[in-house]
């Protein structure tokens, strides 16, 4: 009789609870149904997610969707609207990141801003960082910017195919230059190599769900000789590329000071602004760690931008020609555009726009942590839930952008040629929510314009020809990452005039 009455209490709290996940699951926003215990671990495209996140918004008829990855919450939003109400107006909640402890810890990159949790070390390297990277302040980096787009100019017309090598040189230059005050050598440069090696690192490191410790943190106590434990012997590796990364160029910096030959950069302003009472062995770790942050936060993402943009020109001729018109027309041909021009090449302003719209740069931004629960539009979002804006179909929502696949810059402007002044949201997103938005992005966006503007005044774009003259087509493919580039393709930089090289060298001359 006992056992009767506890087999029938048992089946009426099993009931119970059934109900109870069933009414929580229905209160959560819609989503794949997903497996018992993985959820949606299978429903996930490994590549290009935020094409599948955008679909399933539309089927669920919901800006919000729910993933449940092996028990770990996941939001995706997916409107501009939503990210404004969630990642603005209750920043608070939604500023945490998710913590990896294959990257924040076995690989030690837990001095990496981007990484940190909301809080109070995040909030000081985030300050150190503003200080110099505000859209005033950064204004005086123009010169640099204007420098090394000089130099890609000159690199361009020496050994155009490896244009994706120059990118990546440019970028490095300039951040190497800003931040440490490091002229770097034309080319195998070893701060660029130590850099580019660990920014290779982390974003191994970084790529969420791949290493089981990061959904088992108690297997980074596993001893690296173990067998299984090759993801340790990984990591140390790793972390001697990322800690050189670190150390090598603020090490170049503290000696040159001490020699007075020190070239003006951040580090030498913070180091000389340094108080005697400060503790300087935590702040010299402050400041190194926000610098090389601001190289990996900074390469990758410029060089992907500037691919793109060759890309759209080998694409889209007309609207290269139509870039080229307004440059000839303010610019002329006789010397190269700079940054005065800026207020008078509203088309070249709005082709970077639509650059950094029709291929973002960071698909689905860096995942956002939510830190409590929360409602929105009658769904409940669990704490503790990874929350990704998905940057792609936000900038290519047809409500907003019309036929969104296509490259207009024209959708930036207004009929009479000016710059739209009510798109400004709708440009953010590329640069992420809330206030983890990218720091850098004035710079970012200043060294794509001059890159940009400088590329449309000297070259014309064109597909090349193979031995038998047939043109050869780019394929537009992309990889897919946190940070997304063109797949490999060729492209024909031709001098716009006989006098485009005399015009390199003296914008070259100018420059320095
Ligand atoms: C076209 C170029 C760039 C794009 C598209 C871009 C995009 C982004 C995105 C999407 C985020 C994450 C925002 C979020 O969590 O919601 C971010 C963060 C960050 N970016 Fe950029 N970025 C660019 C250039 C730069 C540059 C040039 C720098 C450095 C000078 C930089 C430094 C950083 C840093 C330090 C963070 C971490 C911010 C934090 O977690 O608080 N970025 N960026």
């Amino acid at each position: 009789m006992i056992d009767l009455q506890v087999v029938a209490l048992c089946v009426t709290a099993a009931l119970a609870i059934g109900v109870f996940l069933r009414q929580r699951r229905r209160s959560l926003p819609p989503g794949p149904k997903g497996i018992p215990v993985l959820g949606n671990v299978f429903d996930i495209p490994k590549e290009f997610e935020w094409i599948a996140y955008d679909r399933w918004s539309r089927e669920y008829r919901s800006d919000v969707i729910y993933l449940n990855l092996a028990g770990t919450p996941v939001v995706v939003v997916n409107s501009a609207q939503a990210a404004h109400e969630l990642f603005e107006k209750r920043s608070l909640l939604y500023s945490d990141r998710v913590r990896l402890p294959m990257l924040n810890e076995l690989v030690g990159c837990n001095w990496h801003f981007l990484f940190m949790d909301y809080g109070d070390d995040w909030r000081e390297r985030r300050r150190v960082f503003h200080q110099f990277f505000h859209s005033n302040a950064s204004v005086g980096y123009r010169p640099r910017e204007l420098k090394v787009a000089r130099e890609l100019l000159s690199r361009l017309l020496e050994s155009p195919d490896d244009f994706m090598t120059h990118l990546r040189h440019m970028a490095g230059s300039l951040i190497l230059g800003v931040t440490y005050g490091i002229d770097v050598q034309p080319s195998n440069d070893p701060y660029i190599a130590t850099a580019e090696t660990a920014l290779h690192a982390i974003s191994m490191a970084g790529n969420a769900g791949a290493y089981l410790v990061d959904y088992i943190p108690i297997l980074k106590y596993v001893p690296s000789w173990f067998p299984g434990a090759a993801f340790k012997r990984q990591a140390a590796e790793w972390k001697k590329a990322t800690d050189a990364m670190l150390e090598r160029p603020f090490k170049a910096v503290t000696q040159a000071m001490a020699e007075g030959k020190a070239h003006p950069s951040m580090i030498a302003s913070l180091l000389t602004e340094l108080k005697e009472d400060e503790d300087k062995d935590r702040k010299e770790k402050v400041f190194s760690g926000v610098a090389a942050a601001a190289y990996t936060g900074g390469s990758d993402t410029t060089v992907s931008a500037l691919g793109s943009f060759f890309l759209a020109m080998l694409l889209y001729p007309d609207i290269q020609r139509k870039a080229q018109i307004e440059v000839d027309r303010v610019v002329g041909r006789d010397r190269l555009p700079d940054f005065s021009d800026e207020p008078s090449l509203p088309y070249v302003t709005a082709l970077v726009k639509e650059v950094l719209r029709w291929r973002p740069v960071t698909p689905l931004a860096v995942p956002h942590r939510l830190t409590s629960d929360d409602v929105y539009n009658g769904y409940h979002l669990p704490s503790g839930s990874i929350v990704v804006g998905n940057v792609w179909a936000i900038l290519h929502d047809e409500r907003t952008f019309p036929d969104p696949e296509a490259f207009v810059p024209e959708r930036w402007l207004n009929e009479d040629g000016s710059l739209r002044s009510d798109m400004r949201d709708a440009e953010l997103a590329a640069f992420g929510f809330g206030r983890r938005i990218c720091p850098g992005r004035y710079m970012a966006v200043a060294s794509v314009w001059i890159g940009i503007a400088s590329v449309l005044s000297t070259f014309d774009l064109l597909k090349p020809r193979d031995a038998n003259g047939h043109i050869i087509e780019p394929s537009g493919d992309y990889y897919s990452g946190l940070v997304t580039y063109p797949k490999p393709f060729r492209c024909a930089f031709k001098p716009r005039s006989e006098s485009t090289v005399e015009l390199i060298h003296n914008g070259l001359q100018e420059s320095d």
